[in-house]
């Protein structure tokens, strides 16, 4: 087989539009088995959210993606290509925002730049643009103590923007914000999931949430973590929000959920 016949079964393998494969992931922490064969695809342009009862392996599988820690089998695949490790095409968005309380909001937005080895003035330039789609104009030179909790998760997310990586993996993001801040970032993530066609692979515990923001919710069972479902909520995303939250569609789907997800709270 040639060099060129190589690189075509591998791409020839990927579906259409997966960037990222997930293909017969388990984990095991010692004696607890965290994730059992998990088979997934994450394509290009939708979010998928990981949803599931507390300790079903959801942030395991996401930092496996992320290449921070490793599968005890299978494998993950990245346009093709084994994760062995992070890469700069995947940015982790934490839950507790990992900011650098030392400095300001344009390095800790530019910072991934920073490392990567790019000149301060053309870092500088992509990362005022990230904070400013972020709605953080006018607070490049603040530090993160003198912003709210929401303020601090739009740096994490404009840093996560500013990388410009394909891929996303946001854990939780907006667990620690109030519920009126919550509401309007995912509003803010419908629309850069619109604009930026990257793969956003979101965690979340809250099935509302995920029935407005996802393409499509994979359900992970009680651990060890296997997929039992997947839904596509079929939502009219160019509505009103409020229209969105009182749409049949809407409901109707984040009560199947609860019904799967009930019996693991009873
Ligand atoms: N470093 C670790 N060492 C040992 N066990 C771990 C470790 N990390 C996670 N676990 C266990 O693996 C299981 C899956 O954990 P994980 O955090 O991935 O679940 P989760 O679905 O994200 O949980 P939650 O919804 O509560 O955030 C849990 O039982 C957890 O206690």
């Amino acid at each position: 087989m040639t060099m060129s016949d190589a690189v075509f079964n591998i791409e020839k393998d990927v579906p259409a539009d997966a960037v990222v494969e997930v293909r017969g992931i388990c984990k095991k922490y010692g004696e607890v088995e965290a994730l059992r064969n998990i088979d997934l695809d994450f394509p290009r342009g939708k979010l998928t959210t990981l949803l599931g009862p507390s300790g079903c392996g959801k942030t395991t599988l996401l930092k496996i993606i992320a290449g921070l820690i490793e599968p005890s089998a299978g494998e993950v695949r990245v346009n093709g290509r084994p994760v062995t490790g992070p890469g700069p095409e995947r940015a982790f968005v934490f839950q507790d925002f990992a900011l650098m309380p030392w400095a300001t909001v344009m390095r800790n937005v530019a910072f991934g730049l920073e490392l990567k080895g790019m000149g301060k003035a053309e870092r500088q330039s992509i990362a005022a643009k990230y904070i400013a789609e972020v709605g953080l104009s006018g607070f490049e030179d603040k530090y993160p103590h003198e912003l709210s909790g929401g303020m601090r998760q739009r740096v994490g997310l404009a840093r996560a923007f500013a990388v410009n990586a394909e891929v996303l993996l946001l854990d939780e993001p907006f667990s620690a914000v109030d519920e009126q801040n919550r509401r309007k970032f995912q509003e803010d993530l419908l629309r850069l999931v619109e604009k930026e066609r990257k793969t956003f692979i979101f965690v979340t515990h809250s099935i509302e949430e995920a029935v407005y923001v996802s393409d499509r919710i994979v359900l992970l069972s009680r651990r060890p973590g296997r997929v039992s479902q997947i839904i596509e909520p079929k939502i009219d995303r160019t509505a009103s929000p409020d229209a969105i939250r009182r749409d049949q569609g809407y409901l109707d789907t984040v009560e199947e959920i609860w019904q799967g997800l009930k019996h693991y709270v009873d």
